[in-house]
Order: structure tokens, then C-alpha cells, then sequence
């Protein structure tokens, strides 16, 4: 009893500690930090800092591979401080690379780009090139997204639509490998390696800096609310603002029922009317998502928002979450008194949040992302609205290009999705967490609905658990510093059509590892043949199953073949590689273009000799 009344204690009134102890040590952490990369981009000392950080993060591999490289690797930044609600275990047992970079190092008005080290976060960035009449063209929108995280996962914001996801912003990669080397990779340079890195969760190296391009920015977003009341006037017109790509700079929705949202579109420009400016992030406006949603009784509507308040509309209330968190948050007399001091740094929160509130979000809360085809939307909002019945629901419209990388549109054609965004309190009283949205679980309801619903379009990003994925990049060698295991969600309809397949014999990484749990052996079987896919160059890549039989890989490939089975060690079999490298070279040259086509139209493998 005595336990139960404290777990409720400490869920439903939380707010005591988090305004009496969070917010202060909130305010001093973003006080320090403020005033620490000011003085250093002033002092620009950070780029002359950055080649002796690099070499610090190179000395730990070294270090690491001198220890046996027995280890997993992954970074020293410590779960909590992360933007997930993941705290992931594996930060204990694998080895722990300090990457702490964390400066803005160069801001080249004539490239139009930004070279940032990859613990700057969105805040700062923003907070720096504004002020210097710039900005990158995808704004993830809460301020402590990290440009790393951002590489290494992925990035979405209201501009995605034009612009894609925040890798096709980035013009170049820097990352030290498993192996020490420094490399820098970009479309043109090691480009294998640049479009193999987004959603590679840091499997593939370090990333030591990246280059964003820049766009001028202008002193406000002119934004036009347009309220839905019909499921099919919502997805009708958040179809056709997202498909404006020129004419829209921004296009957001929210869902506030099954039947009712208002979408809205953002244009960037420096005049405003002065009657409509709305300085939507000042400390005493109400909550955005609430403000938006009056515009459902009043009517749609213009407005002049600061560019920077609307970057960062929903940080005060970090989406809809604050109401839950301190549940009069939006009252006026709060906004007045204490609304400059919120919200507490996430980092915070998920520090000192303890077992029983972390129980709660577990089980009482979902905060998960869906990524579907925009000409889905009507549909998948009805699954949602059936699954876990909770609104707000997020929509951002994002373009995904036909560019090589794991993550890449389906039928390999560039095409417009949508991500949904759910995070909050199901009231589907049905709503079981695991049972709903279970990324691994065959049965699991939400995603085989939407699968069902979907014909097996739907992709969801779900957080890739590491720990998952080295193991068995371990086993194939990446402990030999040289080979690197991509991934896939684990849960996904149709695998074979996200994937590229990364093969380049002289470097870096030669195999793709993709951990398949809930397939069968038959399915295994046919996902095997059809990630062996087209490169960019002419060459295929070389697939082989961890348990396949050797009669398998003989049908795969279908001619004479060495097979390389599990148990070999085939990083160290130096013959082997040569083998390999050269019959790669023969077959490039002797692929030719028509052969190429016809491969590709028939979805076929050709096979590689290996
Ligand atoms: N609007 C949006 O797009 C939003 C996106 N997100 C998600 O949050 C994530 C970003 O959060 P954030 O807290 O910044 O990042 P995280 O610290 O959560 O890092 C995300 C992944 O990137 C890896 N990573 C980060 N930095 C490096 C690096 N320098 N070298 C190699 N690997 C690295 C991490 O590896 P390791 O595990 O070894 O630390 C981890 O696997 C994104 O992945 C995104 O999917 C969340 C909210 C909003
Ligand atoms: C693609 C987009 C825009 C995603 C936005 C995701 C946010 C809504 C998520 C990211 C991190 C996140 C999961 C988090 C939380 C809420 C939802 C967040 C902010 C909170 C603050 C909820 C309260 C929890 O006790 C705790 C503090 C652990 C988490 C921390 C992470």
C-alpha cells in the first residue's frame, strides 16, 4: 500500500521536484554551456583544437586494439544525456571512445557551409548562425539534438519535405574508423561510405566533424494555419502543401482527432506585417500545440513567427509532454511566473527519473515515430486512431531521394513520406506496450495492422539496439578494424527494399550484416538474394548468410564458387580478399550497361564469385 501511494506520489506530482530542482540546475547548465562555446567561437580556437581531438579519439582505438579489440565500441557519451528514451545498457559493457567534440568550427559563407564537431547541438547551432544571417536547412526541432546523433540515426523536421532528412543536408563526413584511420567521405569522396553512414548508429566509425550546407535565413516564417475537419480534407491537404516543395518552406500537421487537424505552411521572409507578429516563444505565450489548436474553432489564419520561435516551437512544452509532467504548465499565472525557466533539459529528467516513473513511460505512455508513405496517411492515422486513440499526433512530411543508403524509398523511386509522431497517454484502454508496438513481436498489433492496412508498405523507425547489431559485427571482424555491420530496423515488412549494399574490397567495410529476427529460414533465404543489389558503379555486392548452407549459396550465385562458410574466418584469409578483389574487377568490366539494366528490371542478383 505504502508503495503504492509513493509511486503515485511521485508520478502525479513531480512537478514539485522538477520546479524546485530541476528547473534551476537546468538554468545553470544551459548558463554555462551558453557562455563556454561563446567565448571559444569568439576565441576560435575550437578548429585549432580539433586536428589534437581527433588524434585523441584515434589514440583510444589504438588503445583499444592494443587491448585485443575484444571489446564492442561505442561512445562515452552516457545514456541519460541522450534525446531517446532509450538508456541503453550496452554503455556498461562495451568500450566507451570519448568523442567529446562539441564545437561550431567553421562557418564559410563563401561554400555556404558549416562545419560543426558532432556534440554541437541544435541549440547552439542555431543560437550562432542566425546572428550571422544564416541557417542549415533542416532544423530538427528540439534544441539538444546533437548534429552526431542526428548523422548517425536520422533527422526530420518541417523543411524535410523540401530538403529530405538532415543527411541530405550534410555535404561531407569526418570519422575515424574502427581501424585509427582518419577518413573523410563525401558524394564524391569514399561516397560509399558517406551514403552508408545515416541510420548506421555509429557502426561504421566515428564521426569526428560533418559539413551541413547553409541557406541565408530571414527574420520570420510567414505561417498560415489551415484547419481540417474531415480526415480526408486533412490528408488531402497535408498532401498537397507537402508536394509545393518550392513554394512551401515549411509544412507541419497535427492531428487533434480522428477527424480534425490543422495543417500548416511556412514560408521564410523578412517582412512582416506588424499586426500579425507573434513572438510564439516568449515565455508567457501559451503552449504552440495549444495555440494551433484554437485555430480549429476560430478559423484559419496568418502569422509572422520569429524565425527562431519557430524553429523551437515546441520546445517549451517538448511537444505535448509537459502536460504531463507539470500539468498546469499552461496556466497563465505559471507562464508568467516560471515560464522563462522551462522546460527542464531533457538530460535532466531521464537522470533523476527513478524506477517508478520510468515504469510509467514504459508502460502508460508511447513515443514512437512511423515513417509511411504520404499517400497512406488517411489510412494510417485510422490504425492509429484505433491502436492507441492519443492526440496530438505529429506530421511531418519528408523526402526521401532515390539516393544509395540504408535508408532509401521503396521501389527505389524518390518519393514524399510522412513521419507520425505519437507520444503521449493512449486512451485505447486496450493499449498494451508491448503487445501494441512491439518493434520485434510477430503479433504485435499496431505494426501488423498498419502492415495489413498498408500492404506491407509501412516502415517504422524504431530505435536499433546496438548491443543487437556488434555482437555480430564482432564475430564477422570488426574487432579486425576492418569490417562494419549496417543495419535494419529490426522490425520491417520488406527489408530487401531498404537496403543498399556496401562492398569496397580495398577499405572499409565489406559486409552487411543485417540482423533478421523474425523471419524464418525460407524468408532469410529469399531477403539474401534480393539485398544483393546494383552499386552505383556497375558491381553487385557480395551477400552471404551467417547460417547459410553451402548449397544455398551455390543456388544464390549459380556458378562454379568458393563458398565462404560461417565458421571460416574470412577477414584474415588474405587469398581469399585478393580473390575477391579481383574477381569484383573483372565482373565491373565486364558488366555492361544493357546487362546492368536488365539485371536491375528483373530484380535479379548477379552473382560474385567468391
Ligand atoms: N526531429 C528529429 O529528427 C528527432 C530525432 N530524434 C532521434 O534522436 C537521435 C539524436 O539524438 P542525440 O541525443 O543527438 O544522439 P544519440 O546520442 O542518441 O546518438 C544516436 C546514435 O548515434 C550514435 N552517435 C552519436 N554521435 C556519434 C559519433 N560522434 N560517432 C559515432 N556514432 C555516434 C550513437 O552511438 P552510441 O550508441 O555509441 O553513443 C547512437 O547510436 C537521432 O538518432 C534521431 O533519430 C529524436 C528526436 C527528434
Ligand atoms: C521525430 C521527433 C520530432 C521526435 C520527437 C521525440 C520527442 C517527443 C521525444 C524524444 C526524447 C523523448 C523520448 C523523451 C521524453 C519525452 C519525449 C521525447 C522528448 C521524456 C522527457 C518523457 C519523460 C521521461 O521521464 C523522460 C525524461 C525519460 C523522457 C526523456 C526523453
Amino acid at each position: 500500500m505504502s508503495e503504492k501511494l509513493f509511486a503515485y506520489i511521485l508520478v502525479n506530482y513531480r512537478w514539485v521536484f522538477v520546479l524546485l530542482f530541476l528547473l534551476p540546475l537546468s538554468l545553470l547548465y544551459d548558463a554555462f554551456f551558453y557562455v563556454r562555446n561563446k567565448i571559444i567561437f569568439r576565441l576560435r580556437s575550437a578548429p585549432r583544437q580539433h586536428d589534437a581531438r581527433v588524434k585523441d579519439v584515434q589514440r583510444q582505438i589504438t588503445a583499444w586494439a592494443a587491448s585485443g579489440g575484444r571489446q564492442k565500441l561505442c561512445t562515452a557519451r552516457p545514456g541519460w544525456q541522450n534525446m531517446s528514451f532509450r538508456r541503453g545498457k550496452y554503455k556498461k559493457t562495451h568500450y566507451n571512445v570519448n568523442v567529446n567534440l562539441i564545437d561550431i568550427l567553421e562557418v564559410n559563407p563563401n561554400s555556404r557551409t558549416v562545419r560543426c564537431e558532432p556534440m554541437v547541438s541544435m541549440g547552439q547551432l542555431t543560437a550562432t548562425l542566425l546572428p550571422l544571417g544564416w541557417t542549415i536547412p533542416i532544423v530538427p526541432e528540439l534544441d539538444d539534438l546533437t548534429v552526431g546523433g542526428l548523422v548517425m540515426g536520422t533527422g526530420v523536421e518541417t523543411s524535410s519535405h523540401a530538403h529530405g532528412l538532415f543527411q541530405h543536408i550534410c555535404e561531407s563526413y569526418e570519422l575515424v574508423l574502427a581501424d585509427g584511420s582518419v577518413v573523410t567521405c563525401s558524394a564524391t569522396e569514399n561516397s560509399d561510405l558517406f551514403y552508408a553512414v545515416p541510420w548506421s548508429y555509429g557502426t561504421l566509425g566515428f564521426l569526428v566533424s560533418a559539413t551541413i550546407r547553409l541557406i541565408p535565413a530571414h527574420s520570420f516564417v510567414r505561417l498560415t494555419y489551415i484547419p481540417c475537419h474531415s480526415l480526408e480534407e486533412l490528408s488531402k491537404t497535408f498532401a498537397d502543401e507537402s508536394a509545393k516543395r518550392e513554394e512551401n518552406d515549411f509544412v507541419e500537421g497535427l492531428v487533434y482527432s480522428a477527424e480534425s487537424g490543422v495543417v500548416m505552411v511556412g514560408k521564410s521572409t523578412n517582412q512582416a506585417d506588424p499586426d500579425r507578429i507573434n513572438r510564439i516563444g516568449d515565455y508567457w505565450k501559451p503552449w504552440f500545440f495549444k495555440h494551433v489548436e484554437r485555430f480549429l474553432k476560430t478559423g484559419g489564419g496568418v502569422e509572422f513567427i520569429p524565425t527562431r520561435h519557430y524553429y523551437h516551437r515546441h520546445s517549451r512544452s517538448i511537444f505535448w509532454q509537459m502536460q504531463d509532467i507539470v500539468p498546469f504548465g499552461n496556466h497563465p499565472i505559471f507562464r508568467y511566473l516560471l515560464g522563462w525557466a522551462v522546460p527542464p533539459k531533457v538530460s535532466l529528467m531521464k537522470l533523476t527519473q527513478g524506477e517508478t516513473v520510468k515504469k510509467m513511460y514504459e508502460t502508460h505512455q508511447i513515443i514512437q515515430d512511423m515513417l509511411v508513405p504520404i499517400t497512406d496517411l488517411a489510412g494510417a492515422i485510422k490504425v492509429f486512431h484505433r491502436e492507441i486513440n492519443m492526440y496530438p499526433l505529429w506530421l511531418c512530411p519528408f523526402y526521401l531521394p532515390d539516393n544509395p543508403g540504408m535508408l532509401r524509398p521503396r521501389d527505389d523511386r524518390s518519393q514524399m513520406y510522412v513521419d507520425i509522431g505519437a507520444y503521449g497517454a493512449p486512451k485505447n484502454p486496450e493499449y498494451k506496450a508491448e503487445a501494441t508496438t512491439r518493434l520485434r513481436a510477430r503479433g504485435s498489433r499496431l505494426p501488423d495492422a498498419l502492415r495489413r492496412h498498408l500492404h506491407d508498405r509501412v516502415r517504422v523507425r524504431g530505435y536499433v539496439r546496438p548491443s543487437a547489431i556488434r555482437p555480430a559485427a564482432r564475430q564477422a571482424g570488426s574487432n579486425q578494424g576492418r569490417f562494419s555491420s549496417l543495419l535494419e530496423t529490426e522490425f520491417s515488412g520488406r527489408p530487401a527494399a531498404n537496403l543498399s549494399i556496401i562492398f569496397r574490397p580495398d577499405q572499409w567495410a565489406r559486409i552487411l550484416l543485417v540482423v533478421e529476427q523474425t523471419f524464418t529460414r525460407q524468408e532469410c533465404q529469399a531477403h539474401q538474394e534480393s539485398y544483393s543489389q546494383l552499386l552505383q558503379d556497375g558491381r553487385r555486392a557480395l551477400v552471404v548468410r551467417w547460417k547459410s548452407e553451402d548449397d544455398e549459396n551455390n543456388n544464390l550465385l549459380g556458378r562454379k564458387r568458393r563458398v565462404v562458410s560461417a565458421e571460416q574466418k574470412i577477414v584474415e584469409d588474405q587469398e581469399l580478399r585478393r580473390e575477391m578483389e579481383t574477381s569484383l574487377m573483372n565482373q565491373s568490366a565486364a558488366t555492361s550497361g544493357e546487362e546492368r539494366a536488365a539485371a536491375t528490371e528483373a530484380g535479379s542478383s548477379t552473382p560474385v564469385q567468391c
